[in-house]
């Protein structure tokens, strides 16, 4: 399906409700299956959510999880100690090219039973689950951290816990600290210093009830949204000031790009500031946020402004290259845009071409973060049906503020 987006720019102004952080219910949905004490409120609609709460309730022996990159790497962590039990874990084509080879010897170094049924360091895998009762592993940390998430959930289920030596500069380091914290919070003794993760076993007595957070990364589209508008005074559901959710950095990062937050009881308010003087080039390191780079590449060009983005070298193994993808979509439009394998660079571009259609290369993000650029030109969005990876009502809240969504 492809949607040819326009809008006259009018005065944004509503409310919506955003789903479920994805990244908060796959780490709960792993801890349920393990303590099925946990309870979990404003579990994500998301595919990547639905489609692990399936595997986990699935006796299957083939489990696909689609695209889900946390379901996969998580799912590899969980199979690998559920005793006597056989699973092949697989995914969709590109989750077949995205690499676990570092989650797969951490684990093998713990004796666990893995092996590849097609290419050596890529799923499909073959795991045979086992009692795993080794307590020290390490890895390198440069590459995902949902591989040390994974080793992080399954932890306490160990008869003897896990320590976890971070080898290298640390990638992505806020999923670490909210896997972190959400295990202090079911009552697992855990800490993380001098880049050594020690987790003790735990037994888990009473019923603990999680409430998940809305997602952040999805509010990303709302800023971008209020920073290319005219005027704008919206409202999304639920968040708050002390998010586990790295991205929740959005309401710095889009400061200077015009868009006030203020915190309301469980939701923000987002204001566009017309009198923020813009800077020529926006700089941003976003090594604790990757998530986050399409829709502030996008911003910048829909502002007309530059951007030199750095600390992006896990954005080629997500759910397409969204370095050379982001390339190739914003010169599209006009834009002059340079990638290396960790940083973006686009010039300041002030004519956006009309009636490009944008690729999205299965990336739920490439559709989301270009979205916002309606407000500006005429865009058609290619496979827009993308977006149920994360968000699957995005297009209604998009129609909700007014942006014309046809069916071409
Ligand atoms: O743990 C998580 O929930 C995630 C970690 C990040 O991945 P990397 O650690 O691979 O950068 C992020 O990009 C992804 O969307 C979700
Ligand atoms: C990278 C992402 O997801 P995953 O790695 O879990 O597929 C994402 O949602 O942007």
């Amino acid at each position: 399906m492809n949607l040819q987006l326009q809008t006259k720019n009018p005065h944004l102004k509503g409310t919506w409700q955003v789903t479920g952080s994805k990244s908060e219910a796959n780490r709960l949905l792993i801890l349920q299956a393990l303590f099925p004490q946990v309870e979990i409120e404003n579990l994500s609609n998301s595919d990547d959510s639905k489609v692990l709460q399936k595997a986990l309730a699935s006796l299957e022996e083939v489990i696909d999880i689609h695209h889900a990159g946390t379901a996969m790497r998580f799912l590899t962590a969980y199979f690998s100690i559920q005793e006597g039990r056989k699973t092949i874990l697989t995914g969709s084509k590109r989750m077949q090219e995205r690499p676990i080879k570092l989650l797969v010897d951490a684990l093998k170094s713990l004796d666990a039973k893995i092996e590849y049924l097609n290419k050596e360091g890529y799923p499909p895998l073959a795991i045979t689950g086992t009692k795993l009762t080794k307590h020290h592993v390490s890895l390198a940390a440069n590459v995902s951290s949902q591989y040390i998430s994974a080793l992080m959930l399954i932890a306490p289920s160990l008869e003897n816990g896990l320590e976890i030596q971070l080898n290298g500069e640390i990638t992505s380091t806020p999923y670490i600290l909210m896997t972190l914290s959400m295990l202090k919070t079911l009552g697992v003794e855990a800490s993380f210093e001098n880049n050594l993760i020690k987790i003790q076993p735990l037994q888990l007595h009473q019923k603990k009830k999680f409430v998940v957070e809305s997602d952040w990364s999805s509010a990303s589209y709302f800023y971008s949204l209020v920073a290319l508008s005219n005027s704008a005074k919206i409202k999304i559901n639920s968040y708050q000031k002390d998010s586990l959710q790295g991205d929740s950095s959005l309401v710095e990062f889009y400061k200077s790009l015009g868009v006030k937050t203020t915190f309301l009881e469980n939701s923000i308010q987002l204001e566009k500031e017309a009198s923020v003087q813009l800077p020529k080039t926006y700089r941003a390191n976003l090594v604790s946020s990757p998530d986050l780079a399409q829709t502030i590449a996008v911003s910048c060009l829909g502002l007309g402004i530059g951007c030199e983005l750095s600390g992006l070298h896990t954005l080629k193994i997500k759910e397409t290259d969204r370095l050379v993808a982001l390339h190739d979509e914003m010169t599209k439009l006009g834009a002059q845009v340079e990638v290396t394998n960790d940083s973006l660079k686009l010039y300041p571009c002030r004519n956006l071409k009309e009636n490009s259609l944008i690729a999205t290369y299965n990336d739920h993000r490439m559709a989301m973060a270009f979205a916002p650029l309606a407000l500006k030109t005429t865009l058609t969005i290619e496979d827009a049906q993308v977006v149920s990876k994360s968000f699957p009502d995005f297009w209604e809240a998009m129609q909700h503020f007014h942006i014309q969504c046809k069916k071409v």
